[in-house]
């Protein structure tokens, strides 16, 4: 694919390691690497090591802004979603003259749902959800729902990502896994003590989808069995743990390669919603031995031909203990080295190369440029009532009263309020623009006149064969 101006925009922040970040920026540093022009939008930022080492400069991103926690997909996601950030979109979107913008997870309340209103060129998104029911997902879809078309070729990271894409939009997502990079992840022998079977587990302790509590309910019965066993639970968030058991907290990339590449088992107690489980791929390819709950996506992560690591019941400490201390008592050497070999697949180079395929699939496929309408009344009243909903239920009333001034942005912009794109921008308007720098400075005040948002129709990938609605 020649080189083209992509533009990736990232809901979450940066500033927290997460596994659709890490994606973003693990494919901007391969394409930026494959000689595109590279840019990407998200909340939050991140330290010149870490971009560096995602072989990204800092003019590569733009900071979208400060975030709130809104309660999504089991998580409480760090997303920005206010009329500002609407025009902050905006205003990267003119700048970047992209060829193209890849939006994740386009139907969180986010930068990425703007982006997909704002985008005026062809749009792919990557669906990295597992969630089989959400209000905040609800309300989302229920403003967007129009939006959706606009999605000219859809990704889901999974199967399981994929049903979501079927049950909420009634379309259909090409499947594509996380990538990694292979390279950053290996056996780390000399990051070894000697001892008793070392064991870890990684990711958010606070987070009960993350499934931590199942593996310290394993705990005693590993401990009788092998005295001498290491714990190492890292990751952010609070949780007490036993005092034998240690705890780095929020680790950085090096040292989590060397945690990974120095335990015998890695534990994946998840109980839920998981889209992918890139951790266990990581995990593999470091050279440890995968222990892990029986979801769907670790399912389809750890069979084959022959199996690539050990699986339980989800939620069942006996379960747990058991298979772990199976896995103990196994010559693991083989398993091992066939699982590490199978993540060869999820390096970038191969995923990375197929994300390429479906962006020139876009560019050079037919194309019927219309007028996009906006939102339709039956959606803002069913917007309206997931509003009042999500309120009543639990969504808290910061994040209430934030959806309701995204659903209020969204219908001034239907109404013609918001020009997307500033028609009557005048060229000092522009230079006083330019001189805000990279997005970080105040909004511009929006261009103002009533005129149809031109933008072209959707050319789905594919029609959902599963419609359920
Ligand atoms: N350095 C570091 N990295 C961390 C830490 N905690 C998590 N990570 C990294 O963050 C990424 C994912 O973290 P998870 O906690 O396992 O997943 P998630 O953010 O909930 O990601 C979701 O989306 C992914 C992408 O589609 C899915 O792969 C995953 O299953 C899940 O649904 C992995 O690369 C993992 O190594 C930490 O403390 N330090």
């Amino acid at each position: 694919m020649t080189s083209r101006r992509i533009g990736l925009v990232c809901p979450y922040s940066l500033a927290v390691p997460g596994g659709v970040q890490n994606h973003v920026l693990g494919l901007a540093g391969h394409l930026t690497a494959r000689g595109h022009h590279v840019e990407v939008f998200a909340p939050g930022s991140v330290e010149p090591a870490r971009l560096a080492a995602f072989g990204l400069r800092g003019d590569q991103l733009t900071d979208a802004g400060r975030t709130v926690g809104i309660p999504y997909n089991g998580s409480v996601a760090p997303v920005n979603f206010g009329p500002l950030s609407l025009l902050r979109v905006h205003r990267w979107l003119r700048r970047g003259r992209f060829d193209l913008v890849h939006v994740h997870e386009p139907l969180t309340p986010s930068v990425a749902g703007w982006a997909l209103v704002a985008a005026r060129v062809p749009v792919v998104a990557t669906f990295h959800t597992a969630t089989p029911r959400s209000r905040t997902m609800g309300v989302a879809g229920a403003l967007l729902r129009r939006t959706v078309d606009r999605i000219d070729a859809g990704i889901a990271v999974s199967a399981t990502a994929r049903q979501v894409v079927v049950q909420h939009l009634g379309r259909d997502a090409r499947i594509l896994p996380n990538g990694f990079r292979r390279a950053d992840f290996g056996p780390r022998p000399a990051a070894r003590r000697p001892g008793g079977p070392r064991i870890a587990f990684l990711g958010r302790l606070d987070e009960p989808r993350k499934g931590l509590e199942v593996l310290l309910g394993a705990l005693p019965r590993l401990r009788t069995a092998h005295p001498g066993l290491e714990v190492v639970v890292a990751g952010q968030g609070h949780r007490p743990l036993p005092a034998w058991v240690q705890a780095p907290g929020r680790i950085d990339d090096p040292a989590r390669a060397e945690l990974l590449g120095s335990v015998d088992l890695f534990v994946a107690p998840h109980v839920a919603r998981e889209s992918f489980g890139i951790v266990l791929v990581e995990a593999m390819a470091s050279g440890a031995a995968v222990v892990a709950s029986d979801l769907p996506p670790f399912v389809d992560l750890l069979s084959g031909p022959e199996r690539l690591g050990y699986q339980f019941a989800a939620g069942d400490a006996d379960a747990l203990a058991e298979a772990v201390l199976l896995a103990l008592d196994e010559d693991r050497s083989e398993l091992v080295r066939r699982a590490r070999h199978a993540t060869r697949r999820y390096d970038w180079t191969r995923v990375g190369a197929e994300v390429e395929a479906v962006y020139q699939d876009v560019l050079t496929g037919p194309r019927s440029p219309g007028p996009w309408t906006g939102i339709d009344p039956a959606t803002v009243a069913e917007a309206r009532w997931r509003l009042r909903l999500a309120a009543r239920r639990g969504v808290g009333a910061p994040q209430a009263a934030a959806l309701r001034l995204a659903a209020r942005a969204l219908l001034d912009q239907a109404a013609g309020a918001v020009d997307a794109e500033q028609p009557d921008r005048t060229p000092a308007a522009d230079a006083a623009d330019a001189s805000a720098g990279d997005g970080r400075g105040s909004a511009p005040t929006p261009g103002r006149g009533r005129r149809a948002v031109r933008g072209h129709r959707s050319r789905r990938v594919s029609t959902a064969a599963g419609r359920t609605r």
